[in-house]
């Protein structure tokens, strides 16, 4: 029994992290000894609208469904996506029905994180760009929002568990806290203990907007390190912030007219596309949280679209097997299964799972390159 409110990863496996209603659906079935061959679609929009969203959170679905006797084609991480399917299942029903639930899951909460990182990335591209959002969710899913951040293309992340389940490390300097510690007055000396204690290999980063104006901080800690200050990071809290672009401007000059243009700056505190764009000819990078963390998940529903190889589905929804497809251009196109696709389309829908065996690798660093590509190609953000 775990000390924390937390579903594990058993209960998932299982299929008991599932909704009342499905186990419900099961004993119904079985009552009636039915038990369907379907194609199930997990599809956002039905038709393109012109608004792309970034698929993220394959991995966990595949993790989650790996075992059962399906067979799953899925887009790649990493792709865009805009109407129709992105996932599909075949199979008897009852070997997934109870799957429903922590699948969605999966795929929409890393897909909502994902979408609003890659807006961020594509509003500062060539700026040092961090997710630092972990502190506003559930510690127990700080992996899947510092994951979705780098599918996105983001430099890197705040959380050091997340980062060992990712296999990356995790970045990140000096909050408020240490400055704090110390006490106002004493900045030089929590820039020094910072310089002295931590491993070579962190930047010296120094937070300076703790007690004083921020030219006047940063002053000092140029003063304290030298040229051993690598960067400075201003996250000047939001009543004092003014004209936090003039801030950063003046800053810069007043490094520059002493000789410190190697000196980097650092931004973060209540970011989002709009303050990267108006920030980003000015600093080296940016810490963005809450705009990525707190995204709104895709509202991703899993469907059957074929019983027993008839066409099915509920109101509202498309029946029928589909296939989505990229054109050169840019376009998302949606049609069935077996018909012929745009002349120039590339199929999206890949095998993940045959006969319950994963057939797919993952890779973060690909997913991340599919974004960009995707996001050149579709003109997501565009200004
Ligand atoms: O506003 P968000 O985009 O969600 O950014 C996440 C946090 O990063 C910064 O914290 P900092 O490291 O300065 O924390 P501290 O104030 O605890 O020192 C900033 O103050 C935000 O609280």
């Amino acid at each position: 029994m775990s000390d924390f409110d937390i579903v594990g990863p058993e209960a998932i496996r299982e299929g008991v992290a599932t909704d009342a209603y499905f186990q419900r659906t099961e004993a119904a079935l079985r009552h009636a000894g039915k038990n369907p061959r379907v194609v199930a679609e997990v599809t956002a929009d039905q038709f393109p609208d012109g608004e792309f969203e970034l698929l993220a959170g394959v991995k966990d679905a595949a993790a989650l469904l790996e075992g059962y006797d399906v067979d799953v084609d899925a887009m790649h991480e990493g792709r865009l996506f805009d109407g129709g399917p992105v996932m599909r299942i075949e199979g008897d029903y009852l070997e997934f029905a109870r799957l429903e639930t922590s699948l969605l899951g999966f795929l929409s909460h890393a897909s909502g994180c994902a979408t609003a990182a890659l807006e961020t990335r594509v509003a500062a591209p060539d700026s040092t760009v961090f997710s630092f959002g972990a502190r506003h969710v559930h510690p127990s899913i700080a992996a899947m929002v510092e994951r979705s951040a780098l599918v996105a293309g983001l430099d890197g992340f705040s959380h050091v568990a997340a980062g060992e389940i990712l296999g990356k490390e995790a970045s990140g300097t000096m909050p408020h806290a240490l400055m704090i510690a110390f006490g106002r007055g004493n900045q030089a000396e929590a820039f020094r203990a910072f310089d002295e204690g931590v491993p070579e290999d962190v930047p010296r980063v120094a937070l300076c907007d703790t007690y004083g104006d921020e030219t006047e901080e940063v002053l000092r800690a140029v003063d304290t390190l030298g040229d051993r200050l690598e960067s400075v990071r201003l996250d000047t809290t939001s009543s004092r912030r003014g004209d936090f672009r003039h801030i950063v401007r003046e800053v810069r000059w007043e490094l520059d007219e002493r000789g410190h243009d190697d000196v980097g700056i650092f931004v973060s505190g209540g970011l989002g596309p709009a303050e990267l764009r108006h920030l980003r000819d000015e600093v080296e990078g940016f810490g963005v949280g809450g705009y990525i963390s707190n995204a709104n998940p895709v509202d991703f529903a899993l469907d059957i679209v074929e019983v027993d190889g008839e066409p099915a589905a509920k109101r509202g929804k498309l029946s029928g097997t589909k296939e989505v497809y990229r054109t050169a251009d840019g376009g998302h196109h949606v049609g069935l299964r077996g018909r012929p696709g745009p002349t120039d389309g590339e199929s999206l829908l890949e095998p993940l799972i045959r006969d319950g065996e994963l057939v797919r690798d993952f890779d973060i660093d690909g997913a991340a390159l599919r974004a960009r590509e995707d996001a050149e190609r579709v003109g997501f953000g565009d200004d």
